[in-house]
């Protein structure tokens, strides 16, 4: 099965964490996406959504959810929301597409977070992907000099902006082996916005899809 076919399958999965009335936390990506155009498909009439990026915001508005304002909604019951790798503890690398920051907050004030993939996602140890960083452009040298001071190697993701008007840095290298510890050790860098890491706030489920059928971890 295609790549782009898992994501449909896991799309649809997903249907059955929904329901109808909800105000629901969108994440970003070509999964995201994927998900988006099932639940247009189904009968589940979403009160509306909160949107981690511009591009989300575009998707739901052609799909007809209306976005709502983190700020005037409280917490969320659920989030949704692919990922760039998965560990068996559902921690995870997020940022492929630069939405991390907007992501982790839509992430923490929600009850749950179902994480969706398809299986070439799914990693023993976190880290084959470059752990992307949101960085203050005006500390972009000073937070790289940091990174590098932690066995990493940053790189500066060429002609990118975030949503917020911040800079990526694309960090390889780095031992992910206990990805608590690294992701407050980055975080607490000045200049840092918030790193790719999810691992204070993992999924509550994974749903995976492969060539067996959906597997869900949590
Ligand atoms: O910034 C982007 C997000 O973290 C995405 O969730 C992640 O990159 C996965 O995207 P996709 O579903 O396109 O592989």
């Amino acid at each position: 099965m295609s790549q782009s076919r898992l994501k449909i399958e896991v799309a649809r999965a997903a249907l059955s964490e929904v329901d109808s009335g909800m105000v629901l936390g969108v994440g970003t990506g070509s999964t995201v996406n994927a998900f988006l155009d099932e639940l247009a498909g189904s009968d589940i009439q979403l009160k509306g959504a909160v949107s981690s990026s511009r591009a989300t915001t575009e998707k739901l508005a052609e799909t007809g959810i209306e976005v709502m304002d983190l700020n005037h909604v409280g917490e969320l019951e659920l989030y949704i929301d692919g990922a760039d790798e998965v560990d068996e503890h559902r921690r995870l690398i997020k940022g492929g597409g630069g939405a991390l920051t907007r992501e982790k907050i839509i992430a923490s004030a929600s009850r749950r977070f179902v994480c969706i993939v398809d299986e070439s996602k799914c990693v023993k140890v976190l880290g084959d992907f470059a752990l992307p960083v949101e960085v203050v452009p005006m500390a972009r040298a000073f937070v790289g000099r940091k990174l590098v001071g932690l066995g990493g190697r940053p790189e500066l993701r060429d002609g990118f902006e975030t949503d917020n008007g911040n800079l990526i840095l694309d960090v390889r290298n780095l031992d992910l082996l206990d990805p608590l510890k690294i992701e407050s050790e980055i975080n607490q860098i000045p200049g840092v916005v918030t790193c790719g890491l999810f691992a204070r706030r993992p999924a509550d489920r994974v749903l995976i899809a492969g060539e067996a059928g959906i597997r869900r971890l949590g």
